[in-house]
């Protein structure tokens, strides 16, 4: 059988890429360090997945099994010697943490056998293969990295399905909403997996995702935390949060648009569709799962402060990404350590430079001064 190996067996893991793979035909490994997980995949070998609809279609997804990467080393190594894809989903500041024994399997394996693997990170980030490549081949050795060449290949993906925290958390199962895109950049002619899509250039791709389901999810998130609501769907209900969504993302939607030439129409249906996903009222999707990590969602290459930079250069308007930023600035949620984190910067050095320091805003830019106007509104 063919065999995958998949770092994270989390939700996207195992509701969304593993399901996958599995349903093509190969035997995922799920590489984790949650050990109930792990001895769960290795008991029941198999679990479902359940659509987040009224009917709640059911998928088994079978021939799984797990493997702990920090005492189980040697079976990874030996497992990523012997597959054909190695893909991730455990958050864009985990990839460096797992980087060395990819690299380490990656050097075993090219010593052993001419098959080629192909590596993906699937992650909300762009370029986030690039970025797990980077620190693997920082692992490597300058004679094994040759080895490399025809034999090891890093394709940048972008992945899109909803996949809410789970309320069981005895149970592998798990929800996901119905849709899903996996679109990966290539020109190789690789082994086919169900739901893959394949592109020359994913930039259009992965701007248009982040920059519309992830904006959007987080101007709601981040505007319903404050609020004091606590589902995306139950926030999006309130006309007056709806409005700013749909303010932002035209905002978003316009250097889109004028970026990659996409038909202005076309892409304010995909908005309309986008939004319409928000409003499944079966994911029970929390405002601080998806406002999770907001230092990591201010970076200077992330959802909101991207487009603004680029609305910005562009001359067309930024002032709903900028309420986008105020907000996340005062997501408080105590049991997320980077808005724990955020709020002792914000308030040991404010606004200005805790925007200078986490998204790269010069302390005098237009946006941060309008940043800083919408954060007296809001607070
Ligand atoms: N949940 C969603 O709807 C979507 C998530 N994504 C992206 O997918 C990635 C994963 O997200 P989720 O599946 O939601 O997160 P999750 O928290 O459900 O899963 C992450 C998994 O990684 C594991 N992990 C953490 N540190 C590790 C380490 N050092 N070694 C091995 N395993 C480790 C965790 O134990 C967990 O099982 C993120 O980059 C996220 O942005 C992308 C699209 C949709
Ligand atoms: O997974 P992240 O990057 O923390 O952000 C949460 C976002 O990602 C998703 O999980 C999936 O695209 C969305 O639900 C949400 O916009």
């Amino acid at each position: 059988m063919k065999q995958t190996v998949h770092f994270g067996a989390g939700n996207i893991g195992r509701g969304f890429i593993g399901a996958l793979f599995s349903e093509s035909g190969y035997h995922v490994t799920f590489v984790d360090i949650a050990e109930q997980i792990i001895n769960k995949l290795n008991e029941q070998k198999s679990y479902h997945v359940k659509l987040a609809t009224d009917k709640q279609e059911t998928t088994a997804i079978h021939n799984v099994s797990g493997l702990n990467n920090m005492t189980q080393e040697n079976e990874v190594i030996e497992t990523i010697g012997n597959a054909t894809y190695l893909t991730t989903a455990i958050g864009p500041n985990i990839l460096p943490r797992i980087a060395p024994l990819i690299a380490r399997g990656i050097s075993e394996r090219v010593y052993q056998t001419d098959e080629k693997l192909y590596v993906i990170a699937c992650e909300n980030q762009i370029g986030a293969t690039d970025i797990l490549k980077k620190h693997i081949l920082e692992n490597i050795d300058e004679d094994t990295k040759e080895r490399l060449d025809g034999r090891v290949y890093f394709f940048n993906s972008a992945v899109d399905r909803i996949v809410p925290i789970q309320e069981d958390h005895d149970s592998l199962d798990v929800l996901v909403e119905p849709y899903y895109e996996w679109v990966v950049e290539t020109n190789e002619d690789i082994p086919a997996v169900e739901g893959m899509t394949i592109v020359d250039e994913l930039a259009p791709f992965i701007e248009r995702k982040l920059f519309t389901v992830n904006t959007g999810h987080a101007v709601i998130a981040y505007l319903g935390y404050l609020d004091g609501k606590s589902t995306i769907d139950k926030t999006l209900a309130d006309e007056n949060i709806a409005k700013q969504v749909e303010d932002t993302l035209k905002e978003t939607g316009n250097y889109l648009v004028k970026q990659y030439d996409l038909d202005k129409e076309d892409h304010f249906e995909y908005i309309e569709k986008i939004i319409g996903r928000f409003k499944n009222p079966y994911l029970n999707d929390g405002v601080t799962r998806v406002g999770r990590a907001p230092i990591r969602k201010l970076g200077s290459e992330d959802r909101l402060v991207r487009p603004a930079t680029e609305a910005q250069k562009a001359s067309l308007p930024f002032t709903n990404l900028a309420k986008a930023i105020a907000a996340a600035l005062l997501f408080d949620f105590q049991e997320d350590e980077e808005a724990v984190k955020l709020q002792t910067m914000v308030k040991d050095t404010g606004i200005a430079k805790t925007l200078h320091e986490v998204s790269q805003l010069p302390e005098d830019s237009e946006i941060t001064k309008e940043v800083m106007r919408q954060y007296e509104e809001l607070k």
